[in-house]
């Protein structure tokens, strides 16, 4: 089976005086089509290990290869295009710009990516309905409910197939009723066989996943395998 994630003693330090081990050596290797879930409480090593897989820190030890790719060999640009192409994001806050319609915001994501500009519009629309929202391709943000925004934020990390969906809190700015449709979604995607890590310290939202790992102090170990 493609792995998307395999991690080989992944480890990360923190400098100063004493030095902070954030991470401790880990194994990890994640399959295509996986929906696994990350929890952990206020300051066990989430950040730094969401960081670490989506390619904004470079581990102090340990290689990580993402859906094949040895990411430790690649220079820091290499790693940033691989990040666009390869990884969705979405975060607790949405980060939509909010005077651009949610088409808009899904078409800037392709900005970078190689989408021929005239594809970008088409692929827009069909992430948008993806998610439930093909009755507001035009709709400002500031028009939208939190459950809305969420998914605007979803089709924009999905509109470029990336091979990784990684979510830092996706529920965390919503009341329980919309967490829930959105955690419906993030089903349904996971059915279509996207390849989905959930990072929270929600217990509820870590139940979701497929596959269930805990990180405390550092330490990251498997939860619960279904
Ligand atoms: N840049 C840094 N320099 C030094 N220590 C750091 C740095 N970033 C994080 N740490 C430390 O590493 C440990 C793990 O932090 P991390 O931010 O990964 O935890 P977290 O689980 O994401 O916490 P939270 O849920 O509060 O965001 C903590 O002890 C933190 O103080």
């Amino acid at each position: 089976m493609t792995e998307v994630i395999r991690m080989t003693g992944i480890g990360m330090t923190y400098p100063g005086t004493p030095p902070v081990q954030a991470l401790r050596p880990l194994d990890l290797t994640v399959s295509a089509g996986q929906y696994v879930t990350v929890v952990g409480p206020s300051g066990s090593g989430k950040s730094t290990f969401l960081n670490i897989a989506g390619l904004i820190d470079r581990p102090t030890e340990g290689t990580y290869e993402l859906d094949g790719l040895d990411t430790a060999a690649l220079p820091d640009a290499d790693r940033t295009a691989l990040r666009g192409r390869r990884i969705g994001f979405v975060f607790q806050a949405f980060h939509l710009l909010p005077y651009r319609t949610a088409t808009e915001n899904v078409i800037l994501a392709q900005l970078y990516n190689g989408t021929p500009r005239r594809q970008r519009q088409g692929r827009a629309v069909e992430a948008l309905r993806q998610v439930g929202l093909g009755h507001r391709l035009d709709a400002l943000p500031t028009r939208m409910s939190g459950g809305e925004r969420q998914r605007v934020a979803i089709a924009r990390a999905l509109v470029n197939q990336p091979a990784l969906l990684l979510c830092d809190e996706p529920t965390g700015n919503l009341d329980s009723a919309t967490a829930e449709s959105v955690l419906r979604l993030l089903d349904s995607l996971h059915r279509d066989g996207l390849t989905i890590m959930v990072i929270t310290h929600d217990p509820a939202v870590a139940t979701r996943g497929q596959r269930s790992l805990a990180i405390r102090d550092g330490v990251l170990g498997e939860r619960v395998n279904a």
